[in-house]
């Protein structure tokens, strides 16, 4: 029996979820040990490879978390805010890590992970990514150095089947913005213009969110001064920049005290 840290994979099926199952198989640092899905998906009680469409996995996919989380080290969560918020209690439950990609969630759904991170290592990030952590600094850098007649806008582009706008990722680094800028976001957040809106608002953070096809995520930060401009920008054109990032985190997670992480702290930034 392998002593690698079991991991199992929540929205099995989806876009992250058999990217991530592909990254975790691949992976000589970790198992894959279990694959959760939703009551009445028709991988319920399949094998994972099978219903991959390759060879047999030996993993059952099922809709019972309890099941699937108990001797398990980590579950990797990319799915929806209802369903995050129920893996989050099984995950403290159980004492696993658990990595939250899941983005949409709203002020209520982030207060109800705080009593689960007395029992659990939670990783949460709008973006696993590497390259948008930094972004993410760089920007936070660059709004310090500017002051508020330089309007910032945050503009995002991704797949037509995305549910949320904005992503997770332009909602961090509209914080980062914000942070750098020494405002709060939440009182400074613009989105959605649409009719005689009035001139734009001094100071403001601005979103916009292009939805299309198969783009797997854009990001730019402008920042729009008088006779020039800065675009900082992120393209991302495989989602497996995504699911490398959260099995880091799982992994990170193996030895860290109960709490609420992000990627910055797994990436040391
Ligand atoms: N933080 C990051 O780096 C990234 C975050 N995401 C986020 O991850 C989430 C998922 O994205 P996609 O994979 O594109 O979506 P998707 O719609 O392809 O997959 C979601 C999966 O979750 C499953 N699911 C929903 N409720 C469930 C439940 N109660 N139990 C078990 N499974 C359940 C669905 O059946 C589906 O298979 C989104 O919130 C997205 O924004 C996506 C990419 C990167
Ligand atoms: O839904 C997606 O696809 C993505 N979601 C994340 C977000 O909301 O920022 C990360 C990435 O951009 C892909």
């Amino acid at each position: 029996m392998s002593d690698l840290p079991g991991i199992v994979i929540t929205g099995a099926s989806g876009r992250m979820g058999q990217m991530l199952i592909r990254t975790v198989t691949e992976s000589d640092k970790a198992r894959l040990v279990g694959a959760v899905e939703r009551t009445g998906h028709d991988w319920i009680g399949k094998d994972l490879g099978e219903a991959m469409g390759g060879a047999p996995s030996g993993v059952i996919v099922t809709d019972d978390p309890l099941e699937a989380f108990s001797g398990a080290q980590a579950v990797i969560d990319f799915t929806a805010p209802a369903a995050t918020r129920e893996f989050a209690k099984i995950a403290a439950q159980a004492r696993l890590t658990h990595v939250i990609g899941t983005t949409g969630m709203d002020e209520d759904d982030i207060a109800a992970l705080k009593p689960c991170a007395r029992h659990a290592v939670i990783v949460r990030a709008g973006n696993m990514s590497l390259g948008v952590n930094l972004l993410t600094l760089l920007t936070k850098k660059v709004a310090a150095a500017l002051d508020a007649d330089w309007d910032i806008e945050v503009i995002e582009a991704h797949h037509n089947k995305k549910v949320d706008a904005p992503s997770g990722t332009a909602l961090m680094l509209g914080e980062a913005a914000a942070e750098g800028r020494g405002i709060s976001l939440a009182e400074n957040r613009e989105s959605g213009r649409d009719g005689i809106t009035g001139a734009r608002k001094h100071g403001a953070i601005g979103f916009s969110a292009i939805r299309g096809g198969d783009i797997v995520g854009e990001h730019d930060v402008l920042f729009a001064g008088m006779g020039e401009r800065i675009i900082l920008r992120h393209v991302a054109t495989d989602r497996a920049i995504f699911a490398r990032g959260a099995l880091k985190a799982a992994l990170w997670g193996q030895d860290k005290a109960p709490g609420e992480y992000d990627m910055m702290d797994v990436l040391g930034l």
